[in-house]
């Protein structure tokens, strides 16, 4: 049996029918869902201490008649007059007054005397919602509360609780009570046969105990699940002790009940958010050290005031009173963390509280049978992934489109004396803490699991809460001696535009170990020892809170994170990025007082500190795109550049342009002036994303004025509320229920708190900060201003300017020019195509005359490769002939060859002949020539003379005779050779 249902079903009845009177009266577990035990007490309530509180020395429980109900008991007339003289604080008009001396084993609760809790003032924002049929669970929690009076059969508590029933019964009859509510008293017999449970005791235990909570294991007490649901119907109904039930109903009926409110800032605020939950009063408040007495009242459902000494009246961002629902709490501090988480919000719930307040209950709850009838009493965390995975599932199938993915993953350990133990794998004990850059603090070889829906989650949680370490003590049976961090990690991927978007939350649901104290736990041996450690790590993070107020005061201090594993292991939710809800648990008991106002005064604390949550993006895939895209805006510019230039280059070396060479200069010239531009357009890009810049830091100051002035309204709202108080006082003092001692010890002590208030307030005055900034903003501004005229922007600027009219002009004349170019070009093109006719003409009547002429080339040729045809072919005939002669023989070669000799011989002699010719046919001559010239000088009778003289016709015939037949005799002898 989980500790969880022991509890309930032991200590506490069975809450399903409050639940459903709360809102689901058609709850189908009604019978066997197990409820908080209560064992309320009401200031209305006409209570006198009877018998039984006489039997307990301990205890003083006293009342005043009051109201309809009035009369007193037995015990009223036990009631003293020193009793009495301590009482100034009641308030008159309920006329009931309490003095409680505070359990024996609360040595300073001993001296506390508590007033009744006081019906609310009318200005207060409440709801009475009570109803007598809503009774009707409350008095079944009664019956759980008697039944585990009788199991502890021999415990003088047993006594007590009856005594005080038989208190009440004084005021009304039992029977009556029993019959309203439809309870017989048989039935309240039958607790009698009800069989008596041993409590446990001894070292923590894994496996049992705190596990026993969540109906895993079946406890020793219950057997299994289904007895533990028939049992506890039966015990709702059976074993209901008719007087506590009457004092559970009466106290009840009269409780103010204050509705918690969902608010938006509790969505937005960067403080840490601070929610006071009161659990309702146990059977053990009642009968184990103390009277039924109640050390808190709630004013209102942020306020609550501990009735103590001196009286203090705490504000928070909720209280939630013993009424509010597990459902109710989930909506007001659950939902927003899922919201906050899927956002991509770092996201931390702390249980705060003494052992035995509510914390597992708060955070777990019973989880018994969750995946197929889950309790309204299951807690947050199971609520709390019920709720996100429908959200989940809701934003994936919203956002197909998208691609939207969402991916968790769950780790759960526990802290205890000092050590990190993974609870999903107990065997993995003493883990440590690092610290990274990138990923922030984890728990080196922490098991994660990935989940997919509540169950998966709801296995963890079983499983984990198996191995945590649980014991009992005085305060609690199954008191968590570790600390619990059940972490979640939520990551979301989705596309859009062609980028891919990640985001990660993380969700902390921390179970913290009870903040008790020693001597009221009981603890010894290896209990004191887990005590301390409890206690040193619960003060390291008490210290951390202190040091994160001043921190967040202005101050400049060290935080100790580094001194307890807890605090370093959530040093993010404390101070840093994440958005953090504390849930302070508290017990109304006067038993208790102290450990209550111990924990109300941490929740405070706590309030004041000031978190920088952040969503988480990773920006990687989001940079390379936009590397990617960059990249491809770089090239669509250098590709638009090339072609705007080609284009001009074209243009201007266009045929019909005026000057071919001068255009190319211009282009390149226009190339230049584009280069500037472009320089001078990136200079300006710079200094527009330094602007851009600035103004991401001008909003980021603007988001701290405006969370500064949201601070402003926080505290000029408390100091309203202070100032309420003070009417309320002072009102209180004017009719005499203050002493004026003790109003001005209350107004010391609220003044204290309004001048740190408004000394806060004038550190962090947003006017001053916007004038700070606006000046900063105006010094930056002028400085820009002077750097741009020193640096000559102004000049640079011009010129650009002056560039670009320049370009404009001539891009307009160019289209002009174009347009009219199209005109021009046409006659251009005409007039060279007839040029270009005209010299065609020409080169063909060229090339018709060369060709007359080449034809007549070819055909002389022609004939004269006829001639040489034939003459070859003669040569041809000859040789043929040559060939026919026959080749002489030996002999005759020689005779030839005689011959030849002989031939030459002539030939030379001749040759010799013809040359002593030729020489007397010279001396002739030259003879002949004189005596003509000396004629032609002289008579013509030399002429006749010259006649008689040879000629040289005569001389020369024998000559070429000679010469004649030395060629013959030449070619004979050459045709002799060959
Ligand atoms: N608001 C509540 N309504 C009904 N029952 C409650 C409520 N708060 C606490 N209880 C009951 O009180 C008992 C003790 O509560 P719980 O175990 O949650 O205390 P705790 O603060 O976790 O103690 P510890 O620190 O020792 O573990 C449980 O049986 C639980 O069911």
């Amino acid at each position: 049996m989980v500790k969880g249902a022991s509890n309930l079903r032991l200590f506490f009845p069975n809450s399903a029918k409050k639940d459903a009177t709360a809102g689901d009266k058609n709850s189908p577990h009604d019978a066997s869902v197990t409820m908080d035990g209560r064992v309320p007490l009401s200031p209305r309530t006409n209570i006198a201490a009877g018998p039984g509180a006489q039997q307990q020395p301990k205890m003083e429980l006293l009342a005043t008649p009051r109201g309809k109900k009035g009369g007193g008991g037995p015990g009223s007339s036990g009631l003293s007059s020193h009793k009495f003289q301590h009482c100034e604080n009641v308030d008159s008009s309920s006329n009931l007054s309490y003095t409680a001396a505070a359990a024996a084993s609360t040595p300073d609760a001993k001296q506390l005397h508590f007033p009744p809790p006081a019906t609310p003032k009318s200005n207060v924002k409440k709801r009475l919602g009570w109803n007598p049929k809503q009774q009707l669970p409350n008095e079944q929690d009664s019956g759980g509360a008697m039944s585990r009076s009788q199991a502890e059969a021999n415990n003088p508590v047993s006594d007590s609780a009856s005594s005080t029933s038989s208190d009440v019964s004084t005021t009304g009859s039992s029977s009556s009570l029993q019959s309203v509510h439809g309870i017989s008293s048989s039935s309240a017999d039958n607790s009698q046969s009800t069989p008596r449970t041993q409590l446990q005791s001894g070292t923590p235990s894994r496996g049992v105990p705190k596990l026993g909570r969540f109906g895993a294991v079946p406890s020793p007490m219950s057997g299994n699940p289904k007895a533990t649901a028939a049992a506890a119907a039966q015990r709702a109904v059976g074993t209901m002790n008719p007087q506590a039930t009457k004092v559970a109903a009466m106290h009840q009926s009269s409780e103010a009940h204050f509705e918690l409110q969902e608010d938006p800032h509790f969505w937005t605020n960067h403080n840490v958010q601070v929610l006071v939950r009161v659990r309702p009063m146990s059977n053990s408040d009642a009968t184990g050290h103390s009277s039924y007495g109640t050390c808190l009242r709630q004013d209102s459902a942020h306020t609550i005031t501990w009735i103590g000494q001196p009286q203090t009246r705490f504000t928070f961002d909720h209280v939630a009173g013993e009424f509010i629902t597990q459902e109710n709490l989930f909506r007001v501090a659950g939902l927003p963390m899922v919201e906050n988480c899927m956002a991509g919000y770092n996201s931390s719930m702390f249980a705060y509280g003494q052992t035995g307040s509510g914390k597992t209950h708060t955070m777990l709850g019973d989880i018994d049978n969750l995946a197929y009838r889950p309790s309204e009493q299951r807690g947050m965390t199971p609520r709390i992934f019920e709720y996100m995975f429908s959200r989940i599932l809701a934003e994936e199938q919203e956002r197909e489109h998208e691609q939207l993915k969402y991916v968790c993953k769950c780790s759960f350990l526990e802290i205890y004396n000092e050590q990190i133990t993974d609870l999903l794998e107990p065997t993995s004990t003493n883990l440590q803490i690092r610290e990274d850059l990138k990923t922030g603090v984890y728990v080196e070889n922490l098991r994660e699991v990935e989940v997919t829906c509540v169950q998966d989650v709801v296995q963890l949680l079983v499983q984990g809460a198996a191995n945590r370490k649980v014991a009992a003590t005085n305060m609690n049976r199954e008191s968590s001696r570790s600390h619990s961090v059940f972490a979640c990690s939520v990551q979301s991927t989705w596309e859009s535009n062609s980028l891919t978007n990640v985001r990660y939350g993380r969700l902390n649901l921390v179970d913290l170990a009870g903040s008790e104290r020693q001597r009221t736990s009981g603890a010894e041996g290896d209990r004191l020892k887990e005590a301390a450690n409890i206690n040193k790590s619960l003060s390291t993070l008490g210290l951390v809170i202190m040091i994160l107020v001043d921190v967040a005061n202005g101050k400049q201090r060290h935080v100790p994170y580094r001194d307890s594993k807890l605090t370093f292991l959530l040093q993010d939710s404390l101070g840093g990025n994440s958005k953090t809800t504390v849930i302070a648990t508290v017990s109304p008991s006067n038993s208790n007082a102290a450990e209550t106002l111990s924990t109300l005064k941490f929740a405070q604390r706590a309030k004041f500190i000031r978190n920088n949550a952040v969503i988480n993006e990773d920006a990687s895939g989001d940079i390379a795109a936009l590397q990617r895209e960059i990249q491809q805006l770089k090239e669509e510019v250098s590709r638009l550049r090339r072609r705007s230039i080609s284009t001009m280059v074209r243009y201007e070396t266009e045929p019909g342009a005026s000057n071919p060479g001068l255009s190319t200069n211009a282009a390149l010239k226009k190339i230049e002036a584009m280069e500037v531009l472009l320089a001078g357009a990136l200079r300006r890009e710079k200094s527009f994303e330094a602007a851009t810049k600035q103004m991401a830091s001008e909003v980021k100051q603007l988001n701290s004025l405006v969370q500064q002035r949201e601070q402003n309204t926080q505290s000029g709202k408390m100091i309203l509320r202070f100032r309420e108080d003070k009417i309320q006082r002072l009102e209180s003092l004017v009719e005499g229920k203050l002493t004026v001692d003790s109003y001005l010890v209350e107004e010391n002590g609220r003044l204290k708190e309004e001048l740190q208030l408004v000394r806060s307030q004038i550190d962090r005055n947003p006017e001053l900060t916007k004038f700070a900034m606006e000046n900063i903003r105006l010094i930056e501004q002028l400085q820009g201003y002077q750097e741009f005229y020193n640096n000559g922007e102004r000049e640079t600027l011009l010129e650009e300017i002056l560039n670009l009219r320049d370009q404009v002009l001539e891009i307009m004349d160019a289209k002009l020019a174009l347009e009219q170019g199209a005109v021009a070009l046409s006659t251009t093109q005409a007039d060279n195509y007839r040029r270009e006719l005209e010299i065609c003409c020409n080169d063909l009547s060229t090339c018709l005359d060369i060709n007359a002429k080449k034809t007549k080339q070819v055909e002389e040729l022609q004939s004269k490769v006829e001639q040489l045809s034939a003459r070859c072919a003669e040569q041809q005939q000859e040789l043929e002939l040559l060939k026919a002669i026959p080749v002489p023989e030996k002999g005759q070669i020689d005779e030839l060859q005689l011959e030849r000799a002989v031939h030459l011989q002539i030939i030379s002699d001749l040759r010799a002949q013809l040359q002593q010719k030729e020489e007397i046919a010279g001396v002739q001559q030259s003879k002949k020539d004189i005596v003509f010239e000396d004629a032609n000088q002289g008579d013509d009778s030399f002429t006749q003379t010259s006649h008689d003289q040879p000629t040289s016709t005569e001389l020369e015939l024998p000559m070429t005779s000679h010469k004649v037949i030395a060629g013959v005799a030449e070619k004979e002898l050459c045709l002799l050779e060959n």
